[in-house]
């Protein structure tokens, strides 16, 4: 091992208090994109960033992005935080992308701790929401950065940071900014590298070669002009919430199938080339049976789950705004209501063309319910699915830093979930895309009770100085 990284590795163990402590001040800002009231957390988190990043000596700028309607108000949308770090012409430059925004949390959804206090627990667990997603990388690279200066070590690449407060809420503006700076800020970027995923299982590192996208819908019924008593209106009105209900019953079947005609046809064959990246993972169904603490599996062996995780499309049903859903027992009919459900996408399906299949199959299947209701559906926020080869140079550093850090080779993956911006950065900055996960497979990120091991934090940093030495070598 080379003695700088040698040097970093004692670094990261000596201060990781520290270091834990430093996670303890982001997750504490409540930076919740999807909720409009929470917006100035969100900028304080890009603030906290952007004052970060000058302190460690980088140039910055705060993308402003324009405003944002919400629920009839206009809401200013969050920075995007650039940073740039050294400039020498005989380094690679890697683009560095994270988000700052966070799921909701609150108590009540069952966390056994208050989500935006971390809690540093006995088995090593790092509970808060952000700690793996994407707080806890985003912070680890400016972590590492900051111990190669306290150590006085070269940083053996140039670096440009991208921080974005929207991942979560739809990545508002980001596309733009992205093919406005390829020319400008984002110059010159050899590489990206993004740390916004979780291993596979949670003993065995591994790299992410391919992401679904996400086209997310609402459904809006509409009725009368106000809610109306079920005693005096039940049985003589169409009412709103039947006919969503019944549309909705109609988009997904119990087992996951998608129920809209066409959607299928896009998805690309299962080659026998394909089938040899399923071979020898880690990845165990009883891991995710631990995982919820029950089972609900559809498919009884490790393969099918991949394969319908990371290559075939899905059709999630999330919620009903305008329904009823608190305790206790209210006998009203809601006069409109927003059905809301998004469609994870995989190669080669293309977002307009299934935007029209899904309007269409939605609007034929609300007239025959044959309701006096009107009805609306729309795609909120789409983005688009990745899929990448992992034989690039970039894959490569990736997996020896992976290697010097962990000792064991990694696994290579897909990911079910997304990240929106991958495809534009690969094409817009003509560079390839590494995604370096950090957290481990059962961090819970989204759900409650989300954590980061501090081992997969403490070593993540270290990671990532690997990853900065062995980009350096190429
Ligand atoms: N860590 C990545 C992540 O959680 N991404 C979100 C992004 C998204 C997609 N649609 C709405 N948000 C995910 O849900 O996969
Ligand atoms: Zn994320
Ligand atoms: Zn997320």
């Amino acid at each position: 091992m080379s003695d700088s990284l040698e040097k970093l590795y004692k670094y990261v163990e000596d201060n990781k208090q520290y270091m834990i402590d430093q996670l303890r001040e982001v997750v504490a800002i409540p930076s919740v994109s999807a909720e409009s009231g929470k917006r100035s957390e969100v900028i304080r988190m890009g603030h906290w960033l952007r004052d970060r990043l000058e302190k460690l000596g980088a140039k910055t700028k705060l993308a402003e992005l324009g405003n944002q309607e919400v629920d009839g108000k206009t809401i200013p949308l969050p920075p995007i935080v650039l940073g740039q770090y050294g400039s020498d012409p005989n380094k690679k430059t890697i683009t560095i992308y994270g988000h700052y925004d966070v799921q909701p949390a609150y108590k009540s959804d069952g966390w056994d701790t208050e989500p935006f206090t971390l809690v540093q627990a006995e088995d090593g667990r790092l509970i808060g929401r952000g700690a793996t997603d994407d707080k806890g990388p985003v912070l680890g690279w400016l972590l590492c950065l900051e111990a190669h200066q306290k150590l006085g070590l070269d940083v053996p690449v140039n670096l440009k940071f991208c921080f974005e407060g929207m991942e979560e809420s739809g990545s508002d503006g980001l596309d733009d900014l992205i093919v406005r700076e390829a020319d400008g800020w984002l110059k010159g970027t050899d590489f990206t590298c993004i740390s916004d995923d979780n291993w596979l299982g949670t003993e065995r590192p591994c790299l992410t070669y391919g992401l679904r996208g996400n086209n997310y819908y609402h459904i809006e019924v509409s009725g009368p002009s106000a809610d109306l008593h079920s005693g005096v209106f039940g049985g003589v009105v169409h009412e709103p919430m039947t006919a969503l209900i019944s549309v909705m019953s109609k988009l997904v079947d119990t087992n996951g199938k998608i129920l809209i005609p066409g959607v299928y046809d896009q998805v690309a064959k299962f080659t026998q080339e394909e089938s040899k990246h399923y071979e020898g993972l880690s990845f165990k169904n009883q891991d995710l049976i631990d995982d919820m603490k029950f089972d609900c599996l559809i498919y009884e062996n490790e393969t099918d789950t991949l394969k319908s995780c990371w290559r075939y499309p899905s059709l999630s049903l999330h919620g009903i705004e305008g329904a009823f859903y608190s305790p206790g027992c209210k006998t009203v009919i809601p006069s409109k209501v927003i059905g809301k459900f998004s469609i994870r996408t995989v190669p080669d399906m293309d977002i307009d063309t299934l935007n029209k299949l899904v309007t269409g199959y939605v609007e034929d299947e609300f007239k025959k319910v044959g309701s006096k209701c009107s009805v609306t559906v729309s795609c909120i926020h789409s983005g688009r699915w990745w899929y990448s080869s992992p034989n690039h140079p970039n894959f490569v550093a990736g997996a020896n830093a992976m290697t010097r850090v962990f000792g064991i080779a990694p696994e290579y993956k897909r990911e079910g979930g997304s990240i929106p911006i991958t495809l534009t950065f690969e094409e817009a900055l003509k560079a390839n895309v590494l995604i370096l996960p950090m957290g481990a497979a059962n961090d819970s990120p989204h759900s409650t009770n989300e954590k980061i091991d501090q081992f997969n934090f403490l070593n993540g940093i270290k990671l990532f100085g690997a990853y900065w030495d062995e980009i350096s070598k190429l």
